[in-house]
């Protein structure tokens, strides 16, 4: 079976960019997490004030609704910051595989500050970096840098999966 796979982090971190690529590249369909909130908790965020447990749930059931529904292919970017989201994800689609774009404070602050017209405001990264939970050495996926172009953080990620999935992708991208 082929797997779903999340790429992951905080705010600015490269999610849709780098997630929007990763899935051309596997030729397998592409979905962005920012498209699945509520009116209210992208008012929320707009505002400046950082989603709660209880405003993530159900954004996280129609993210896990999606990868249940994408089990032999697809990516998702979702910045699945928290182990226990990452577990209720997995509740949903056991197969999932997590790739997360790690980066200093620096290099994402300065992203997301060249970044126009997005509703996250920047102020709201230091609880992004607060809330976020790196991936546990129980948990299936893999961290990249994203302190490099964005194609390298790519080649990076396919080089990556191929080790996590050695059975999913295309001979080609597997053994980049
Ligand atoms: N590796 C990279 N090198 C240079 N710029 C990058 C890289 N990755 C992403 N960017 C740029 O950084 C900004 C943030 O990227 P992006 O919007 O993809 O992040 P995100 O994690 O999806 O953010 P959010 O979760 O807030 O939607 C964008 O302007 C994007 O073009
Ligand atoms: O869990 C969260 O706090 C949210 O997912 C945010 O990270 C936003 O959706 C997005 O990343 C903002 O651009």
């Amino acid at each position: 079976m082929r797997s779903p796979v999340v790429v992951m982090g905080v705010s600015g971190s490269g999610k849709s960019t780098v997630g929007a690529a990763l899935a051309q590249r596997l030729r397998v369909p592409f979905a962005d997490a920012d498209d699945f909130h509520s009116a209210a908790n992208i008012a929320k965020m707009s505002a400046g004030q950082p989603l709660d447990d209880a405003d993530r749930r159900p954004w996280l059931e129609a993210i896990g609704t999606w990868l249940a529904e994408h089990g032999d292919g697809g990516v998702m970017s979702c910045s699945a910051l928290k182990r226990e989201y990452r577990d209720r994800l997995r509740g949903h689609a056991p197969s999932v595989v997590f790739a997360h774009l790690d980066g200093s404070v620096e290099v994402i602050a300065r992203r997301q500050a060249s970044r126009p017209g997005h509703f996250m405001p920047p102020a709201l990264l230091t609880s992004q970096f607060e809330t976020l939970q790196p991936l546990a050495a129980d948990e299936r996926g893999l961290t990249v840098d994203v302190d490099q172009s964005v194609d390298a953080v790519v080649d990076d990620l396919a080089v990556g999966l191929a080790d996590v999935l050695p059975d999913d992708l295309p001979p080609e991208e597997g053994n980049r």
